[in-house]
């Protein structure tokens, strides 16, 4: 059996320029990876079929698996007889904005291009996995980068400073298409990007809280008022500053001192079942 650590990522901005003729939002996205992560394990199969393997009954076990699509995608491009099982480990909530699913397809294509001995390079894995969804490029590098298009152009960034990130995901899935469609683009007030990249750039805590900036937030809080309630609560504990991650319902919160990270820890564990403390994975481990 082979394993593949699939990340889970968060945004530290998401800004939507214009939609698109092709229904997309143009985006630029500042993304790092956290050290949540689910595990692929991959096991040939002699006979020629996908087989998706998980405990998580929020996962789909067909064809609407992303880890299924990419290994689906492979086999049809590159002609692969062989098959495979896939056993998914979840730890990554689902439908919460971490881009679970999109982190285990990328963990997919890079762990079956050496199962398969492919030798495809870290930018074709890359590219195939823009087919599959808008994160999955992005989680085949990992690390820190900028994202544009539609999420599928990346542009490496350095680690941004070392601090703790605590992540509080309260009891609702959120569909990335449905937040997406109720964005006004005329009307949002725009992250500073460029001040973003500079703060990490400069290794500037302070400026990365004061950069943190979601244009998703006001849609998702208006379907959902309990995440931004979650979202003040945080702040109260005492994280730095707080962001709802891609279309939520997810929270984080950066926090530069430990015992600061216990007490909101533990206070919001109080009433949020699903509360994580977790560190930036910030540079890309290409062989994951
Ligand atoms: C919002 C973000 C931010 O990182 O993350 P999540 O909240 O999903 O984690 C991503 O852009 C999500 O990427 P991903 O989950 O791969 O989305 P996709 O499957 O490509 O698209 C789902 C739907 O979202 C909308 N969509 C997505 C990306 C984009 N740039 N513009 C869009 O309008 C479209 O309606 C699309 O049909
Ligand atoms: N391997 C997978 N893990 C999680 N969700 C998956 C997976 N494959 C497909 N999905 C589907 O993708 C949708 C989005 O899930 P996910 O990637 O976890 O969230 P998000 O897009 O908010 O980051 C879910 O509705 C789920 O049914």
């Amino acid at each position: 059996m082979l394993y593949v650590k699939a990340p889970a990522k968060i945004n530290l901005t998401l800004d939507a320029l214009y939609k698109r003729a092709d229904r997309y939002h143009e985006v630029e996205m500042v993304m790092t990876t956290v050290d949540l992560a689910d595990r692929i394990g991959l096991e040939p199969l002699k006979d020629d079929q996908i087989k998706i393997i998980s405990s998580d009954n929020f996962v789909p076990h067909d064809h609407r698996n992303l880890a299924y699509q990419a290994a689906r995608l492979l086999k049809d491009t590159y002609g692969i007889t062989q098959g495979v099982a896939i056993t998914i480990e979840k730890e990554i909530p689902v439908a919460a904005g971490l881009a679970g699913g999109s982190s285990d397809a990328a963990a997919t294509l890079k762990g079956l291009n050496e199962l398969w001995d492919l030798q495809l390079s870290i930018d074709t894995l890359a590219e195939l996995g823009a087919q599959i969804g808008s994160d999955v490029s992005f989680c085949v590098y990992g690390g820190t980068a900028l994202a544009t298009g539609r999420g599928e152009k990346i542009q490496e960034l350095p680690a941004p400073p070392q601090c703790w990130v605590v992540l509080a995901k309260p009891k609702i899935g959120v569909s990335t298409a449905e937040v997406y469609g109720g964005l006004k683009v005329e009307e949002v007030v725009h992250p500073n990007t460029q001040q973003m990249i500079q703060a990490i750039e400069t290794g500037d805590y302070d400026l990365v809280c004061a950069s943190l900036g979601n244009v998703l937030e006001t849609v998702t809080f208006k379907l959902h008022p309990e995440v931004v309630m979650l979202k003040e609560q945080m702040k109260r504990f005492g994280a730095d500053a707080t962001l709802m991650s891609g279309s939520g319902p997810t929270v984080f919160g950066l926090v530069n001192s430990e015992a600061r990270v216990n007490r909101i820890y533990n206070g919001l564990r109080g009433f949020c079942e699903e509360v994580y403390a977790v560190r930036i994975l910030g540079e890309r481990n290409i062989l994951a």
